[in-house]
């Protein structure tokens, strides 16, 4: 009986794998022809943190688009970027990836999972907090916050620092307080420390489990035996989090923070207290993962161009007169530290694949080629950004193709090629904050220190992983007060 029931099970696997290669809407998609026939491929490199580099070897293989999975297709085009994400017939809906992303039992959902409406009243709320009109009230929070990193990094005995974890630190910091309108006092005592350094292995932890459940089987030892283990660390910090803004609800606060924005709004565009409470540990995760991993790539590929780090540390030192207090215009004035961070984005965006969308039931068209209802489809922005097709000298770190120069060696680049905070009405809210963070951690490191590494950095970079977003090994640095001027 059982042997008859195996015989059966294999006969049908079979079968879709056939079905999947020969006859599914997607079969003239180009992509090898495992991955279109079974998702075995695509689960193992996304479980093991390979699938941005997977992607990249596959698109330099089979072209703009490929099929990835039976029922998913990856671009490296950056007219998909508007079709998918922007366009006018976009699918605004996220994957309603339960185990990611959404909400615990009983919870209702997050800016991520919500309806478009409830999307909708989220979204205004929060982007008009993190605005840029909005961060002139904040700068002296962030200024504390880096003069508290500047002092941690001049006080130590250490003799070099994992720049990538005080960068997360101080970003964790400067959140925690926008957020919970306290110091989570990472970088004074390391308080907290264990809910920061959780962070990452839950968002494995739960991409592993989003790609193992695609397997119907899987799915139900997940539900079953399993869902409870893995949600757990995840479940530990959303719950630190709801606790943090516990505390914050019940004090009054002197600096402004998102709850006290959140109440000052015209009663028709409040949301609940409740609200605001489930979204926090979405936006915590969101603005610190992100930023102190660009920051750590933008330092490791200083540290291997000295040139690039010499002529930026020079700009940082004969702009910023005062390092006390740097304004949001001050840092606007870098044009050279803009181009390295953009550099910095192109080569290892954050957010290696933008996330993905589900195609309505009518199909749509993306990059001129029709994809049917029910698709999965994402842009490949690593590959993207890192194609020969629109970057000269693709693989350099090459800062100066961002500055305006109409007849310089790069000026045949396709810039619109890099849009590592996505388009349309679920792009990111937190670029405006992002950009500040970014500008005023590496102006106050520049102006106060000198920076080296005994590490060997390409292999630092090489043996990156992603699990949505890029995971960094320490990255020790050597850090003096400065010589010159
Ligand atoms: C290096 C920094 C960052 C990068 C590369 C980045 C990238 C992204 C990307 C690619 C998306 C998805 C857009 C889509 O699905 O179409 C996103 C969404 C989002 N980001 Fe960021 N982000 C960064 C920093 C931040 C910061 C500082 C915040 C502040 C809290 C933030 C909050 C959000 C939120 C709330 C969403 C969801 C928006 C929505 O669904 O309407 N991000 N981000």
């Amino acid at each position: 009986m059982i042997l008859i029931a195996l015989l059966a099970l294999g006969i049908l696997i079979i079968l879709q794998l056939l079905y999947n290669v020969l006859w599914h809407p997607l079969k003239a998609y180009p992509g090898p022809t495992t991955a279109a026939a079974s998702r075995a491929r695509i689960t193992y490199v996304t479980i093991t943190g390979q699938k941005s580099v997977w992607l990249q070897n596959l698109h330099q293989r089979y072209g703009p688009v490929v099929r990835v999975a039976p029922n998913e297709l990856s671009y490296m085009k950056h007219e998909a970027v508007r079709d998918i994400y922007g366009g006018a017939h976009a699918n605004g809906h996220l994957l309603n990836d339960d185990i990611v992303f959404a909400a615990f039992e009983n919870d209702k959902a997050t800016i991520l999972t919500a309806d478009e409406d409830t999307h909708a009243r989220f979204r205004r709320v929060f982007a008009q907090f993190f605005a840029r009109q909005n961060l002139t009230a904040f700068e002296p929070l962030f200024n504390k916050y880096c003069a508290l990193l500047v002092r941690r990094l001049e006080t130590t005995e250490q003799n070099a620092f994992d720049i990538a974890e005080l960068f997360s630190f101080t970003v964790f910091d400067v959140m925690g307080h926008l957020l919970f309108g306290q110091s989570l006092q990472l970088l004074e005592k390391s308080g907290c420390i264990d809910w920061a350094r959780g962070q990452p292995g839950w968002i494995r932890a739960s991409v592993t489990a989003a790609a193992l459940t695609e397997f119907p089987i899987v799915k139900g030892i997940y539900q079953w035996l399993l869902r409870a283990a893995i949600q757990k660390p995840r479940k530990r910090y959303f719950d630190f989090a709801n606790q943090l803004m516990r505390q914050r609800l019940h004090k009054d606060v002197h600096d402004p923070d998102l709850v006290a924005f959140a109440t000052s709004l015209p009663k028709a565009d409040r949301i609940s207290e409740e609200e605001v409470t489930l979204n926090t540990p979405i936006l915590m995760l969101a603005g610190t993962e992100t930023i102190s991993c660009l920051l750590s790539s933008l330092v490791a590929d200083l540290l291997r161009h000295h040139n690039v780090l010499q002529r930026l540390t020079a700009e940082v030192r004969a702009t910023i007169s005062d390092p006390s207090f740097i304004s949001i215009a001050d840092v606007r004035k870098l044009k050279y530290l803009d181009a390295c961070i953009k550099e910095a984005f192109r080569r290892y965006n954050p957010v290696p694949e933008i996330l993905p969308r589900v195609v309505g039931p009518g199909g749509i068209l993306v990059a001129g080629r029709w994809v049917p209802g029910g698709t999965r489809v994402y842009v490949s922005m690593y590959a993207t950004s890192n194609a020969s097709e629109y970057f000269h000298n693709a693989d350099r770190f090459e800062p100066d193709r961002w500055l305006e120069d109409p007849h310089g060696l790069y000026a045949g680049d396709c810039r619109a090629a890099l849009q590592p905070f996505s388009v349309g009405k679920r792009s990111c809210i937190g670029q405006d904050m992002t950009y500040y963070t970014l500008r005023l951690l590496m102006c106050s490191l520049l102006w106060h220190f000198d920076i080296s590494s005994e590490l060997d950095v390409n292999e630092w970079l090489s043996g990156q992983k992603a699990w949505e977003v890029w995971r960094r090994a320490p990255l020790l640095v050597r850090v003096e007060q400065r010589t010159s001027s």
